[in-house]
């Protein structure tokens, strides 16, 4: 069987190679050699309660791996495997914590031409779950191929990992998530797995690639992954509890417990390298079994109360016979690798800031079509607008019932886009972070992609709505004042949309951000001139910073002018700047208003973007 995959890879790679297309086997365009050398990590942590404390978590891991060979992080969970791969991914330090030991890759350390050269499989595919498996890969390479490739032959591309990969059955099977059916947990880990494998990286680490899968499904990305180094390239992992078959697919080994290394060395020399320090299975089992209850603590005639005295011993053990050896190891490999130096071409950004923004909004289109529109939200829309036109049917002349419409219509749109708002960048964090640490796209292109994208269906709905309002409830019938009053609104709408934006990228947490969107909105509500006229003078400067207080402005002030009279009571006519709402806001000034707010618009949009600055960024 393993005969008939091989012969089916040749013949699919001389058939892509004809096919002008790039295997993902195709040799490794810059094999990087990746060494460590006592990498130790620490965090801060918040022990016995709010006291600060450190947690070491890798305590000096060493090791070596060159172009060609597959090494396998193992470990019990919490060992550290997840924070090593990614320590050698370039991704970890972050402030409060420290990263000390030496990391290098051709003998340099990391940089960003490394950062595209690198494949970066995370633990938990991180896929739009309403795109197909054929859409996903294509925007991917469109992204990250590079700008010297036609887009017909970046699709080529895409196709050619599907069909390497095995997905083209599925390609055009949505992804799927939580809450949408779509592809198997294999398919999707494949698709995660052929995202970087787009790029031909040199070097690839997966993490937990097959966690969750059955044996013959991981045994199939596991082989498929090892075929990857025939090319040259460089692959580490990590990995729970692979079977027998897999465990001797890898070259190398690298064993963990509590942030130590037990074991560095040959896959098939690790079982002998324990029974030479006195432990050996009592029974025949599959090593990956026994070396995992060794880093556990649990030795077959061990009791559990002996765990910490074992690992103890084989912490020592490791120290007197390994550590040395390996550090010895590590000189040669120093001495046999070129220090290369970055190829320059990779640095620059794959694609022009145009070609990310218009696959960026494309793909952002298709992935929220089915938000978009959604029948729920047109309905709740419409069902608003008429229940507020018919509350004011016929309220005409009433200048009381016109203003409350009016602050009805500005109260309604000051919270429901920024609330929508809100979710955008929280639920995008780990998307954008897996791609901006990739190197992908500039962040400019993405922000604007995101705010070009969400215009149509934050612009018509309002539209919908004001219009309907408008002429149902009253309000003053004339093409300037409509048009003024769905102007301002919309304004209104965008500068919502922009604190959602704003708080959610600040606080990037939905609890935190929705909590404290509600004592800003709720403070420029009241402070917004209709509910109350007579404001303490300590806290009346609010209501220079509530976009709710100019866009009510200049609502009245399409409706009403100065030296107007209306109706009040005992029959008189009164002048119009008697009305206590009116008086409180004015009817002057309406330009400095719409200025007002036009800077709101730009502010809250810069916050959100610099906010946005931190994601994905490695110090
Ligand atoms: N940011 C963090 N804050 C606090 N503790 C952390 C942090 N990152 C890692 N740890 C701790 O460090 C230890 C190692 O975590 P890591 O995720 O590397 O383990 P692992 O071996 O990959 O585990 P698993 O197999 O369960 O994924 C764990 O005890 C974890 O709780």
């Amino acid at each position: 069987m393993m005969e008939t995959e091989m012969q089916t890879r040749s013949q699919l790679e001389a058939a892509e190679e004809g096919a002008g297309r790039r295997s993902i086997f195709a040799k490794a365009s810059h094999p990087v050699t990746i060494k460590f050398e006592d990498v130790v990590y620490m965090i801060k942590t918040k022990a016995n309660g709010s006291k600060k404390g450190e947690k070491t978590i890798l305590k000096g891991v060493s090791g070596a791996v060159v172009p060609g060979e597959m090494l396998a992080m193992m470990g019990p969970s919490g060992s550290g495997k997840t924070t090593l791969l990614t320590a050698l991914g370039g991704r970890l330090a972050r402030p409060g914590r420290r990263l000390s030991g030496s990391i290098t890759y051709n003998g340099r350390p990391f940089s960003n031409s490394l950062r595209r050269n690198m494949g970066f499989v995370n633990q938990d595919d991180i896929l739009y779950p309403h795109l197909t498996v054929s859409e996903t890969l294509l925007y991917t390479a469109l992204l990250r191929l590079p700008r010297t490739l036609s887009r017909d032959e970046k699709a080529a591309q895409a196709e050619a990992v599907m069909a390497e990969l095995g997905l083209l059955g599925c390609s055009n099977s949505m992804i799927g998530g939580s809450l949408v059916r779509g592809i198997s947990g294999g398919e999707r880990k494949r698709v995660s797995i052929g995202q970087e494998l787009l790029i031909n990286p040199s070097l690839l680490l997966l993490d937990e690639p097959t966690s969750g899968l059955d044996s013959t499904i991981a045994g199939r990305i596991v082989t498929t992954i090892a075929d990857l180094t025939r090319g040259g390239r460089t692959v580490l992992m990590t990995i729970h509890q692979p079977s027998s078959r897999i465990f001797y697919m890898f070259h190398k080994i690298l064993l963990l417990s509590d942030g130590h290394t037990i074991y560095f060395g040959k896959g098939s020399d690790a079982m002998n390298y324990f029974a030479s320090i006195g432990y050996a299975p009592a029974v025949p089992m599959n090593p990956a079994d026994f070396l995992l209850d060794l880093a556990n603590g649990l030795a077959p005639d061990e009791t559990l109360e002996n765990r910490a005295a074992l690992k103890e011993t084989l912490f020592s053990a490791y120290s007197d016979h390994l550590h040395d050896q390996i550090i010895e190891e590590l000189q040669e490999v120093g001495r046999e690798v070129k220090v290369s130096e970055p190829h320059k071409t990779t640095n620059a950004w794959c694609t022009t800031w145009w070609e990310q923004f218009s696959v960026l909004l494309r793909r952002d289109m298709k992935e929220r079509k089915h938000q978009a529109f959604s029948g729920l939200q047109v309905a709740q829309i419409l069902v608003t607008a008429f229940l507020g036109g018919f509350m004011w049917f016929g309220s005409g002349g009433h200048v009381q019932d016109q203003m409350g419409l009016l602050y009805f219509a500005v109260g309604f749109w000051s919270f429901y886009p920024a609330y929508q708002a809100i979710f955008t960048f929280p639920q995008e964090r780990t998307m954008l972070t897996k791609e901006r640490v990739s190197g992908m796209y500039r962040l400019s292109s993405y922000y604007v992609a995101r705010m070009v994208g969400d215009l149509p269906m934050e612009l018509i709905l309002p539209i919908v709505f004001i219009t309907i309002t408008y002429w149902l409830g009253g309000l003053k019938r004339t093409a300037s004042s409509f048009f003024i009053t769905l102007f301002v609104m919309l304004l209104e709408v965008l500068i919502a949309q922009g604190l959602g934006f704003a708080l959610g990228a600040l606080v990037m947490d939905l609890k935190a951000s929705t909590t404290l969107a509600s004592v800003i909105l709720l403070s420029f509500m009241l402070a917004g001139g209709f509910f109350v006229q007579h404001v303490p003078r300590f806290i009346a400067w609010i209501k220079y910073i509530s976009y709710i207080y100019y866009t009510f402005k200049v609502q009245i002030s399409s409706q009403f002018s100065p030296g107007e009279t209306y109706q009040c009571s005992g029959g008189h006519r009164c002048p119009i700047e008697d009305v206590p709402m009116i008086s409180a806001v004015g009817l002057d000034h309406r330009s400095l208003a719409v200025a007002a707010l036009f800077m709101m618009l730009i502010f809250f949009r810069v916050v959100a973007y610099v906010a946005l600055m931190r994601i994905g960024r490695i110090k």
